[in-house]
């Protein structure tokens, strides 16, 4: 379950009609998710979720949820988050901002940092076809050249520096097998980041965790194709390269989930859909295979984190870390398999 904190009925509606949105109608706590507690509140003015943020502080919070706000005044169907029209904001640059700024879309319940953000109509998809993944694709590079003129900064806090930190917490709980390849891939990965064409990868905010699970869509029918609705779920957002991003889709969206296995037909489509947004540029072509490796080393070191390390142990229900060591294990093994899609000689991508 996720409801980690408990929240009053009273708490709840004080804050909502403070957003302006009404009196507050019903409450219900969300079973879904692993990281934060979520309630589904229902007010005079509308649907919408209240997120308790368990882990993530004042300082991170702002990020994530400016850059929802921003995103969806372009039209990226994402959340939008309420502000409190009783916060005044610093004047000046935004980069100018003390550490401890208030933020308009930051909010305190049951003495956590707290947001209220637009529920999504329509329902995840966890059997998706080509269709779901192209217009994943869609949204994905839209998404990217949103994020160009957002003004805050803020690492991916899952990145390297993390995984370098965590590995060694995690080591102690492997076989010797699982250390040699977590090791391996490690280095591995140190070293792409500090190539030159990593360096040469555009970059900017990244979702990072846009699994099939943070993804709404509106059902097709027979001659309609289903429709994104939205993607929620910013809380592990950064400042990263898009590639990565991308990776973190294919990993999860373009696989067979029992054995890790490529699908070509879903990460055709999802990749020909990005690409009529945006281009690949050369770096991107070349480094995605690594990428493909981060990317699930990213998620089996966090996945062995949260499994071996839980914060509460009776509540928590942790994802399985072996399906990532499958998939890396798969990545490693068949490096060229996605890139195919890209329509380029593998010798050209190798290389
Ligand atoms: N904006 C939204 N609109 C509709 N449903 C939402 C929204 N945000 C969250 N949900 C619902 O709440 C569930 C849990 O949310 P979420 O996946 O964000 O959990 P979490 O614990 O915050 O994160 P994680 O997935 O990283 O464990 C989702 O599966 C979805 O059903
Ligand atoms: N999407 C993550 C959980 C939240 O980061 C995973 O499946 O491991």
């Amino acid at each position: 379950m996720a409801v980690y904190t408990d929240v009053g009925f009273d708490e709840a509606d004080a804050l909502v009609q403070r957003l302006g949105l009404g009196a507050l109608q019903s409450l219900k706590g969300i079973q879904g998710g692993i990281e934060n507690t979520n309630y589904f509140a229902s007010t005079e003015k509308g649907e919408f979720v209240l997120t308790l943020f368990e882990r993530l502080g004042p300082a991170q919070l702002p990020y994530y949820l400016c850059l929802m706000k921003h995103l969806a005044a372009r039209g990226i169907p994402v959340p939008a988050p309420v502000a409190d029209p009783a916060v005044t904001l610093p004047t000046g640059s935004v980069l100018s901002w003390p550490a401890d700024a208030p933020c308009e879309l930051v909010h305190r319940v049951a003495g956590k940092p707290a947001a209220v953000v637009q529920r999504l109509g329509g329902h995840s998809e966890l059997d998706p076809g080509p269709a779901h993944c192209a217009e994943l694709g869609h949204w994905l590079a839209r998404m990217h050249l949103a994020g160009r003129d957002f003004d805050r900064v803020q690492p991916n806090l899952r990145g390297l520096a993390w995984w370098n930190d965590t590995a060694p917490v995690v080591l102690p709980y492997l076989d010797e097998s699982q250390a040699t390849l977590l090791r391996a891939e490690l280095a591995y990965q140190n070293h792409v980041a500090a190539s030159s064409a990593h360096a040469a990868l555009p970059r900017g905010p990244v979702h990072a965790d846009l699994f099939r699970d943070n993804a709404m869509f509106e059902a097709g029918s027979s001659d309609t194709p289903p429709r994104l609705s939205g993607v929620f779920d910013f809380y592990f957002a950064g400042t990263d390269t898009w590639l990565f991003d991308l990776a973190v889709c294919l990993n999860d969206w373009a696989i067979d989930l029992r054995t890790g296995v490529h699908d070509a037909l879903r990460a055709d489509a999802l990749l020909a859909a990005y690409l009529t947004v945006r281009p690949l540029t050369g770096a991107e072509r070349t480094l995605l295979p690594a990428m493909l490796r981060a990317a699930a080393l990213r998620f089996w070191i966090s996945r062995l984190w949260d499994f071996h390390l839980p914060r509460e142990a009776s509540m928590l229900k942790a994802h399985d870390p072996t399906h990532f060591e499958r998939v890396l294990r798969e990545r490693a093994r068949t490096p060229l398999a996605p890139v195919q899609s890209l329509h380029l000689p593998p010798a050209a991508i190798a290389a």
